[in-house]
């Protein structure tokens, strides 16, 4: 028997969805609107530095105008503060983050809370999450909206399925469970507490991976045929690049299985890129 397994292949679909957000940009431009994104990037963390320079990169692409705001790793929440405040201000900017993690004597709370609901192209702020839970985001975390718009663009039908997410975090977890829900998925949050995991997870249609611990999900872990979503980005013990999920080991017992890299990453930067044009937009309508 031929068993073909479907790799979701976020790189690709990026690069695919780029050509209609350049258009977008294109029409908004003949309007009078140049999008406006920036981040705000706290020390020198060396992967936020390279997930910076990658949003960057493919905003610049799209004809998007970019605005990086550097601090020193010393700089005072306050410091932060006001700047979060100058942008909320500032009409040449539709939206902007602050990449996370940020050094530990800032309150990452406090930084959230700061940020207008109407620029926070990371949906992290407690308006835009309730949004989001009640069904009408206004803005949609990245990842979370990234992996949805990689299933849509495969026809991957949610409604009915059950879907099992490990991990909780506000960033990847609870905002993927809050976008399977709206589309009638029946969803399972896991996390470190939860008792017989293979249990759980071997009964999911669709099985998201994000904890953050190379190669954690084998075969045991996964039912025959499920979608395997891997948002992990660890190292494996040769310092290579790899996910939460042991992919050469699960990858034939799924229909579909997203590789690290190449996966879901690609897809988070889509999905902000596509929120930044959706702020724009809303420019035209007031
Ligand atoms: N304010 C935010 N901070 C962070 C977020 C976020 O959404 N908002 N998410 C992550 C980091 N992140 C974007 O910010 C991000 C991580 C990884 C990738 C990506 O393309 N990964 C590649 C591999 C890259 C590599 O070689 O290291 C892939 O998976 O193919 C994009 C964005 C935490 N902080
Ligand atoms: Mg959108």
């Amino acid at each position: 028997m031929v068993i073909s397994v479907k790799l979701l292949e976020g790189k690709k679909v990026a690069q695919a969805l780029d050509e209609t957000m350049a258009k977008r940009v294109e029409s908004l431009k003949e309007k009078g609107i140049t999008p406006g994104l920036a981040v705000v990037l706290v020390g020198d963390n060396s992967a936020s530095a390279v997930y910076v320079r990658n949003k960057q990169r493919r905003a610049e692409k799209l004809g998007i105008n970019f605005q990086l705001i550097r601090f020193e790793e010393s700089v005072t929440e306050q410091e932060l503060l006001a700047k979060i405040d100058e942008l909320n201000n500032d009409s040449a900017i539709d939206g902007f983050l602050v990449q996370l993690p940020l050094p530990d004597h800032i309150d990452e709370d406090k930084v959230n809370e700061a940020i207008s609901p109407n620029k926070d192209v990371d949906g992290f702020t407690p308006i835009s999450v309730g949004n989001l839970w009640i069904g009408t985001p206004m803005t949609k975390p990245a990842t979370a909206s990234g992996i949805l718009m990689m299933l849509d663009h495969y026809n991957v039908d949610l409604d009915g399925k059950n879907v099992v997410i490990i991990g909780r975090s506000n960033i990847v977890g609870k905002p993927t469970a809050a976008l399977m829900l709206e589309r009638n998925a029946t969803v399972t949050i896991t996390h470190s507490h939860t008792k017989n995991l293979k249990e759980i997870t071997s009964k999911a249609d669709v099985l998201v991976v994000a904890i953050g611990r190379a190669k954690f999900i084998t075969q045991d872990y996964v039912k025959d045929q499920a979608i395997v979503i891997d948002v992990g980005m660890d190292r494996d013990e040769n310092g290579k690049l790899c996910g939460d999920v042991d992919f050469d080991d699960v990858k034939d017992k799924t229909s579909m299985i997203t590789p690290v890299p190449g996966g879901v990453g690609p897809m988070t930067i889509t999905a902000l890129v596509d929120q930044v044009i959706e702020l724009a937009e809303g420019r035209i309508n007031g």
